[in-house]
């Protein structure tokens, strides 16, 4: 039995729980059993005194009551230790916070599988991502991050296998954000009589495809994540500041403490972006939000840009994630496509990872 230790039970989280009680109710789960074991937030934390005992319909009231105790993501850690052994067991980070993705090193230590959808630990210092690649040298314990690029599109696998096979990755191209590309989508889609690009904003927020502060898709940072955890995986040592990024939030808003100030505010600014979007469509072109990564030529971009209403980006489906590998294998170029955020796709990317923790910890 495969032990799963949830941190952050929020959007992404919520729905892993979920996907893993709906699991264990199926036929195969009986050949490769997997279990939700302890849970914590940011306020409370449990570890379960069976297997059975968390499940979807119950841990939010079990977090709720007496049976909780005040988050120690330490003591957790060590409550865990009592019930599972760590090579038997798999924490996934399901926050955003950099101080638990700087754990990771020391459960990997411990024995402990780590899988998670946060982007911090993979695009952050090189050295805290390499000290991370050395402590998976060998086959266990595992750490897998297939959800931070394209959610559950299966992209860092098909990237991992190319590297593998020795074929030479030369350039990556896509839009890597379910929000900007849901935002682009639906306000420059060839009029200028679409939504504003505020409104937007708020349903790509309500369907669950933003950061918790939306201004970390739009200044870029979360594109620039993705593409650097893609630039490290085909064999190029950059530090995301390598990266030429385009910051697309209003720069009064920059400094707002809040997201709920930055959503109030933004509307003050829809003329601006409806202003480029007029633009584009002078240019009789729509924008889009991409990478492009250029290892031939040691370019790696992230940015606004705008494309004739032919190109490939420019029909994709709002919310689609497309990136595509231009490889010495794959000249033309081998491209994925699909729903590139939202919790169950996630989620989705998230149980893949697991699923390959509990086949090799069966071995
Ligand atoms: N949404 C999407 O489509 C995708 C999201 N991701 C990534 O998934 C991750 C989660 O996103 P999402 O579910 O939307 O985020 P949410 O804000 O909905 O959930 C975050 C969760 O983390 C908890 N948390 C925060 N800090 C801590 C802490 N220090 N210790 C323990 N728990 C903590 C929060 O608890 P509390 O409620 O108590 O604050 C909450 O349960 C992010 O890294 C995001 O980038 C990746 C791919 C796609
Ligand atoms: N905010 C991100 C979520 C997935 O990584 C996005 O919009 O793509
Ligand atoms: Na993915």
């Amino acid at each position: 039995m495969l032990s799963v230790a949830i941190v952050g039970p929020g959007l992404v989280g919520d729905a892993l729980i979920k996907m893993i009680t709906n699991y264990a109710s199926l036929a195969n789960a009986k050949s490769l059993p997997i279990c939700v074991r302890g849970v914590i937030n940011s306020k409370k934390m449990l570890v379960a005194s069976s297997p059975e005992e968390l499940v979807s319909s119950n841990y939010k009231q079990l977090l709720d009551s007496d049976r909780a105790e005040p988050a120690d993501i330490s003591q957790f850690i060590d409550n865990l230790k009592k019930v599972t052994q760590p090579s038997q067991t798999v924490i996934v980070d399901c926050t955003s916070n950099e101080n638990i993705a700087n754990s990771y090193a020391l459960w990997l230590e411990q024995g402990f599988n780590v899988t998670t959808p946060n982007k911090k630990a993979f695009s952050g210092p090189l050295s805290y991502y390499n000290q991370l690649r050395a402590l998976q040298a060998n086959t266990s314990p595992i750490l897998l991050h297939e959800a931070t690029v394209g959610a559950g599109l299966p992209v860092l696998s098909t990237l991992s296998n190319l590297v593998a096979s020795g074929d030479h990755i030369k350039k990556i191209e896509g839009i890597l954000s379910g929000t900007l590309s849901f935002l682009f989508a639906e306000f420059s889609s060839g009029s200028t009589t679409g939504p504003s690009f505020s409104d937007t904003v708020k349903v790509a927020k309500a369907n669950g495809f933003t950061e918790p502060d939306p201004r970390d898709d739009l200044n870029g940072m979360d594109v620039a994540r993705k593409a650097t955890i893609l630039a490290r995986l085909s064999g190029a040592n950059i530090e995301i500041s390598d990266l030429k990024l385009q910051n697309i939030v209003p720069e009064p808003l920059l400094q707002l403490e809040t997201s709920d100030e930055f959503m109030n505010q933004l509307p003050e600014f829809d003329a601006h972006f409806a202003e480029l979007n007029a633009k584009a469509l002078a240019n009789n072109a729509v924008l889009r939000y991409v990478a492009s990564l250029d290892f031939e030529n040691k370019s790696y971009s992230v940015e606004l840009k705008e494309f004739p209403k032919s190109h490939p980006f420019s029909g994709l489906s709002a919310g689609d994630n497309i990136i595509s590998f231009t490889t010495e294998y794959f000249p033309n170029p081998l491209t994925i496509m699909g729903a590139g955020a939202g919790a169950q796709v996630t989620s989705y990317g998230i149980f893949c990872d697991i699923l390959k923790i509990a086949e090799n910890s069966r071995n």
